[in-house]
Order: structure tokens, then sequence, then C-alpha cells
């Protein structure tokens, strides 16, 4: 047996649902570059899901679907106020409240692919408001009901603030769930197919895939870019602290991917977003920062930012607290693991590898009474 640390380089399964080749990122053969600049967040929903793009009359039959599924059951919420809310992570509420939805969903453990499909619509309808209703109880806020008119971006902004989000902020917050909506076979990926590869249903793989993405090495660098940036607080400081961080082999966050080599095709159209977007706030220093860091990592380490780096500054820009960073995450690449998780239903085998042994060689069981 050849054991490959980290499964790297190793090529786990078939997938026609996104693919990185060269350093290029397609959805189902478009080019991220391509979507960022035409597609909708629904529009690729509808992509990752049928590996088309819809027609206007079958986009507007899925948004019609999610904004019908938009609403969560009042049970969650209760739930959500019982938490020990001051100590809880906004990940691992939505975490849990996935968990839970599953327990409010009499298809949860109906296996046919209509009941699957209609599954996934109502766990990536549920997903935006469940991440803004807990972000609102825990000010002791009450959560704001969706707009069923708005689309998923729209609606996101507005139950955080209770304001109407203004086109700027929907354009660019929308843009970033299209660039962050699927990934191949990365870690939450990865772990949701292996959930649903023994025949669970499709909450246990998102719920799965959840407890994946929330870790610092995957999803939850976003939050730790922004936490990084606070603590280096100005243009001056940037040097010294990255200097000292790499001196001492400590890992910046955001920089570094196991799969792109030359980078990340999605870290400029953030950039860029970062750049208007802190200008417009009056926070240039963010993104200058954020610049200097990224000539410094790639100059001394050769490692180019990943799509989290810029993710962090957009998100501040846009008013969201930075605990709730992964969860936005979450609510793109949702999209993603629905998408696999359906794909790994239509041509299902166990997903069931081994494990080269290097514990102690063959013992004899020692009665408790004669251990030393
Ligand atoms: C959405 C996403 O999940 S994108 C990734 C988000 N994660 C991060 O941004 C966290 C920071 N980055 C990392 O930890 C890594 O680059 C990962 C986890 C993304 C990829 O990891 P791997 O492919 O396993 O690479 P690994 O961690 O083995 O690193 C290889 C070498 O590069 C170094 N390295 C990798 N990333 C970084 C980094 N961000 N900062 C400093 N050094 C790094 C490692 O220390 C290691 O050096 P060594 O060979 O001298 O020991
Ligand atoms: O693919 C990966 O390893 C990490 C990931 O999810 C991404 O970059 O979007």
């Amino acid at each position: 047996m050849t054991t490959a640390r980290g499964l790297e380089g190793v090529v786990a399964t078939t997938s026609s649902v996104s693919s990185i080749i060269d350093d290029t990122l397609t959805y189902a053969g478009y080019n991220i570059d391509d979507l960022t600049e035409n597609a909708s967040f629904e529009e690729v929903i509808y992509l990752l899901w049928h590996r088309s793009l819809p027609t206007q009359a079958q986009l507007d039959e899925l948004k019609t679907q999610l904004s019908d599924s938009y609403d969560i059951p009042q049970e969650i919420l209760d739930h959500f106020k019982m938490y020990p809310i001051d100590k809880v992570h906004p990940m691992a509420a939505l975490r849990s409240s996935v968990s839970l939805l599953g327990l409010y969903d009499e298809e949860s453990d109906e296996m046919t692919d209509e009941a699957n499909y209609r599954k996934a619509v109502r766990i990536q309808a549920k997903i935006p408001a469940l991440v803004t209703a807990f972000a609102r109880i825990r000010k002791g806020q009450e959560p704001i009901a969706p707009k069923k008119e708005y689309g998923i971006a729209e609606n996101f902004l507005y139950m955080l603030s209770g304001n109407e989000p203004t086109a700027v902020e929907i354009e660019a917050f929308d843009k970033a769930l299209v660039l962050h909506a699927d990934h191949e076979l990365n870690a939450s990926t990865f772990t949701a197919r292996v959930c649903v590869a023994t025949l669970s249903d499709m909450y246990s793989g998102v719920t799965a895939a959840l407890g994946a993405l929330k870790g610092p090495l995957h999803g939850g660098a976003n939050e730790q870019v922004m936490k990084m940036l606070t603590e280096i607080g100005s243009a001056d400081n940037v040097e010294p602290y990255i200097l000292e961080k790499l001196n001492n082999k400590e890992k910046i966050m955001g920089f570094g991917h196991r799969v792109y080599r030359q980078g990340d095709p999605r870290a400029k159209h953030l950039r860029d977003m970062s750049k208007r977007l802190t200008e417009q706030t009056g926070e240039p220093e963010l993104y200058n920062m954020s610049i200097e860091i990224e000539e410094l990592v790639t100059g001394s380490k050769n490692l180019p930012p990943n799509v989290d780096f810029y993710s962090a500054s957009v998100y501040h820009s846009l008013g969201i607290e930075h605990d709730l960073f992964t969860p936005i995450f979450a609510v793109s690449r949702a999209s993603g693991w629905i998408a696999h998780i359906l794909e790994q239903y239509a041509n299902n085998r166990l997903i069931r590898p081994r494990a080269e042994y290097t514990g102690p060689d063959m013992q004899k069981y020692v009665p408790i009474s004669e251990r030393g």
C-alpha cells in the first residue's frame, strides 16, 4: 500500500460539477471569470445542479422555488434562543441548525430524485435565513423575515441589517457568492460525499460539510484574515508582523492552496472588489495593507493569495461582522455541496479508503489485574 499524506494528488472520484485544470476554474465548463462578470448566484446554482445555464423560464422557476422555501421553522428560532449565545460561534450555530432543520423536513429520509431535489431547494433557500436569524438573535434583536421578491444576495443583506442594501452592495455580495459556489473536491465537499455515500440523507451530508468548512485551514480562514488585518492595524506594521510570522514558520491565513500553484483565479476578482469597496467606505488602508501583505508573502514564500484573503476586506466593507464570514462562505458553497451530493447519489459507491497501520506489533491481551 502507498499513502498520500492529506490525500494529495489522489483522484478519488469523477465529477462533472467543476474542474480546476492548469489553475483555471470552471463550473460545468464555464470559466469562473465569465460567470463572475455575467451570472447571478441563482444562475450558478442552476448551472451546478443541472450542468447547463438556465433559460429565463427555468431561472424564474428556480427563483420561485427558492423564495417559496425561504422561511425557517419557528422551532429553530426558539432553539437559537436557548444557545449559550455569547459563546457560540455562528458557524457552530449554523452546523447545529442545519442538522435540526432535517428534523422538521418530513422528506428528510425520502431518497427519490424528486424528494432530493426538493430538499436541495429547501436547504439552499434556508441557510441564509439561519445565518442572519442567529446573527440578530445573539444581539437581542428579532429575526427579519425574508422578502419573497428578493434574490439570495439581496435578502441576506436585508435580513442581516433590516436596511435595504444598495445596488453596489447587492452586486458585490452576489459576485462573492458566485466565486465561492464550488471548488471540485475540496475538504468540505469531499466530506459531504463521504457522508452521503453511505446513503445517508442530504441534511447529514450538508451538516458534515459545514463541520469541515468551519476549520481555519479551509473556510474558517476568511475570519482569520480579518483578525490578522485588525491586529496589523496599519500599513507601517505589515512588514514586521508578516516577517515575524514567516520567521516563526507560522501560516499566513488566506495564502497557499493545495491545488493552485501559480495563483487562485478568484483572488483577482475579490482584490478588485476590495479596492473599490474599501475606497467607498473610507477604509482604503485595509486594501493597502492587503496588497502589501500579498507582495511580502508572494515575494518571500511564493505563496499566492487564495479566495479567502480578499473576501475578508470585501465582507468587512459590506458592514458584516467578522465571525459571519465563514457562514457566508457556507451560504454559497451549499450550492456546490448539494450538486456533489446529487452526483454522488446518482452513481453511488461507498467511499472507504484504507489506512497503512503504524501502531504496535501484535500484542497478547493482559487481564487488568495483571497490568503494572
Ligand atoms: C477556501 C479554502 O479552503 S482556501 C485555503 C484556506 N486556508 C488558508 O488560507 C490557511 C493558510 N494556508 C494553508 O494552511 C495551506 O496553504 C493550505 C491548508 C491551504 C494548503 O495546505 P497544503 O497543501 O497541505 O500545504 P502545507 O500546509 O503542507 O504547506 C506546504 C508548505 O508551504 C507552507 N505554507 C503553506 N501555506 C502557508 C501559509 N499560508 N503561510 C505560510 N506558509 C505556508 C507550509 O508551512 C509548508 O512549508 P514547509 O514545506 O517548509 O513545511
Ligand atoms: O479547494 C480547496 O482545497 C479549498 C476550497 O474549497 C476553495 O479553494 O474554494
